[in-house]
C-alpha cells in the first residue's frame, strides 16, 4: 500500500460524515471531479479562477498525486469539494548525503463557508495515520502560517532567508568563476537543468525532489498564470568545460522615476557546484543600472555574505519553511548520519502515539546511528545522555536546523541528565544549514 492506493481513512470519513460531509478520494482521470478540485484549490489560496491552460497542466503533471476532497452532502452531485489536500511521497535529503521517504502535504484549503469546523484537523489526523500505515517515517509541509501545524506534531525543521543586497555598497570579493554565464530560456532550462537541480537538492540537508509540476513551477513554465512571467530573464552558468552547473532566473523592476535605480529580483538561483553559485551571484551583483537584488528562500547561512567588500549591504530576513511530523523515530533517526558519537536516550510524548517512548540513539565513530526502543521505565545507560522531548521538538532537531541546547533554553527540551544537550548538539550539527529551497 502506498499513497496513490491506500484507502480512505475510515474514523476521519465518520466523524465528517456525522456533520454532513463525506471525504473522499478524487479520481483525476476523471476531468471534470479534478477540475472541480482544482477550482476549489485555487479558491482556497485566493488565487485566480485557473485558466483552460492551468487545468490542462494540473490533469498532466499533478494527476498522480493522492487527491482528497471533502463534500457538502447537501450540495449537488458534482458540485466543487468544500475542503482539499494534496499529497504524494517523496525523498528528503539529509545530513551525511541520505535521504529519507516523506509524506508531502500540499494544497490544505477550507472553504471560507465551512471554515472552523474541524475539517483541517479531520484531513491532516487522515493524512498522519495514511502515511503511517504506508510506513512513511516522516511527514512534511510549507505553511502558510505558523500558528495552523504544531498541534499535529510538526516543528519549522529547516529555515530560509530572502535576501535584499545593495549593490552600490557590494563589490564582488569571492573568487572568480572558472566558466561562464549566457541567456538562456525558461524552457531550455525546463528541459536540461533537471539533473543541475537534482545535485544542488542533495548538496543539502532539507531539500525534497521537484516532481513535474514543482520542477515547472521551478522553471517558471508551469502556466500558473502567463502573465506573471512575462519580465522573466534566464540565464545558465556552464563550467570551464562547457557542463551546465547552475542556472538563475530573474526579473528586473523599477527605474520608473530613475533609470539607473532598478531592483533584480532572483526568482531561482540553483548551483550544483561552489563555482556556479560564484558565476551567477556575480552576474546578478555587477548587473548595470541595479541598485537592489532581492533573492529568495537561501541558505541561513548563505556563503554570498563572505563574499562582498561590505558584508552590511546584505540585509537577511530568515523564516521557518519546511516544517517536519515524526511517525517513526526509529527510521527518521537511522536514516540520517550524525557528526559525533553518543549514546542518547530519548524520551519522546506524542499525543497521536505515533513516536511515543524511551529510544536509545547509538551513534559510532563512523557517524552512523541505530535505534533501539526501550521500555518507558528501562534503565538509561550509565554513560548515555538524555533527553526527555516533545515529537515537535524532535522534529525540530532532525536535520540539524536548531541545537537541542537552544530548545533547553526555550523549555521545550528537558535536560535528564546535566551535559546531554552539547552532547547532542555535536551529534546533530550538519555541515550547512538545512534548506528547502522550493515551495510545496
Ligand atoms: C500545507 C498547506 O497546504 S498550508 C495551507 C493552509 N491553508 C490556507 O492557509 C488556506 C486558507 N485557510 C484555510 O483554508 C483554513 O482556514 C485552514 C485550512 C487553515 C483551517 O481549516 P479549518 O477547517 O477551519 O480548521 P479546523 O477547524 O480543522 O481547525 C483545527 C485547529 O486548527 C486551528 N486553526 C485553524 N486555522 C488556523 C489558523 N489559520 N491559525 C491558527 N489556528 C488555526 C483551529 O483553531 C483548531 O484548533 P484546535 O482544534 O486545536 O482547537
Amino acid at each position: 500500500m502506498n499513497f496513490s492506493d491506500a484507502p480512505i481513512d475510515s474514523a476521519s470519513a465518520a466523524r465528517l460524515h456525522a456533520e454532513g460531509l463525506r471525504l473522499d478520494l478524487v479520481d483525476t482521470a476523471d476531468t471534470a471531479a479534478f477540475s472541480a478540485w482544482i477550482r476549489a484549490e485555487s479558491r482556497g489560496f485566493y488565487d485566480d479562477e485557473p485558466s483552460e491552460k492551468r487545468l490542462a497542466y494540473m490533469l498532466e503533471h499533478a494527476a498522480y498525486r493522492r487527491t482528497t476532497g471533502v463534500w457538502d452532502e447537501s450540495d449537488a452531485v458534482g458540485a466543487e469539494p468544500v475542503a482539499t489536500v494534496s499529497t504524494w511521497e517523496t525523498p528528503l535529503s539529509l545530513p551525511g548525503g541520505s535521504s529519507i521517504p516523506v509524506w508531502a502535504i500540499s494544497a490544505v484549503t477550507v472553504a471560507p463557508t465551512h471554515r472552523r469546523r474541524g475539517i483541517a484537523r479531520n484531513l491532516l489526523e487522515s493524512e498522519l495515520r495514511t502515511a503511517h500505515a504506508c510506513g512513511v517515517p516522516i511527514a512534511a509541509l510549507t505553511a502558510s502560517e505558523a500558528t495552523i501545524y504544531g498541534r499535529f506534531g510538526f516543528a519549522p525543521s529547516a529555515f530560509a532567508s530572502d535576501v535584499t543586497i545593495d549593490t552600490r555598497r557590494a563589490r564582488w570579493a569571492g573568487p572568480a568563476a572558472s566558466g561562464r554565464v549566457r541567456f538562456t530560456t525558461r524552457e531550455e532550462l525546463h528541459h536540461s537543468a533537471r539533473a543541475v537541480f537534482e545535485s544542488a537538492r542533495r548538496r543539502h540537508a532539507g531539500e525534497i525532489e521537484a516532481d513535474d509540476a514543482l520542477w515547472a513551477e521551478t522553471c517558471a513554465t508551469d502556466e500558473r498564470s502567463a502573465d506573471k512571467v512575462k519580465s522573466l530573464r534566464a540565464v545558465r552558468y556552464d563550467d570551464a568545460s562547457g557542463a551546465l552547473q547552475g542556472f538563475a532566473i530573474y526579473r528586473v523592476t523599477g527605474g520608473e522615476d530613475d533609470f539607473t535605480v532598478h531592483t533584480v529580483e532572483v526568482q531561482s538561483l540553483v548551483a550544483a557546484t561552489d563555482d556556479a553559485a560564484n558565476g551567477l551571484w556575480r552576474f546578478l551583483l555587477e548587473l548595470d543600472l541595479v541598485t537592489a537584488v532581492k533573492a529568495y528562500l537561501r541558505p541561513v547561512d548563505d556563503s554570498v555574505a563572505w563574499q562582498l567588500s561590505d558584508r552590511r549591504a546584505v540585509q537577511s530576513r530568515p523564516y521557518d519553511h519546511l516544517w517536519l511530523r515524526v511517525l517513526d523515530p526509529v527510521a527518521a533517526l537511522e536514516a540520517r548520519t550524525y557528526s559525533a558519537p553518543i549514546d542518547l536516550v530519548l524520551d519522546v510524548a506524542d499525543p497521536n502515539g505515533f513516536a511515543e517512548g524511551r529510544m536509545l540513539l547509538s551513534v559510532d565513530e563512523s557517524g552512523a546511528g541505530t535505534v533501539t526502543r526501550l521500555d518507558a521505565d528501562a534503565d538509561v545507560p550509565a554513560d548515555a545522555a538524555h533527553l526527555a522531548l516533545s515529537v515537535n521538538s524532535l522534529a525540530a532537531l532532525y536535520l540539524g536546523a536548531t541545537p537541542a541546547s537552544t530548545l533547553v533554553r526555550a523549555g521545550t527540551v528537558l535536560e535528564r541528565r546535566p551535559g546531554s544537550a552539547e552532547r547532542a548538539d555535536a551529534a546533530f550539527r550538519a555541515a550547512e544549514a538545512p534548506l528547502l529551497s522550493i515551495w510545496f
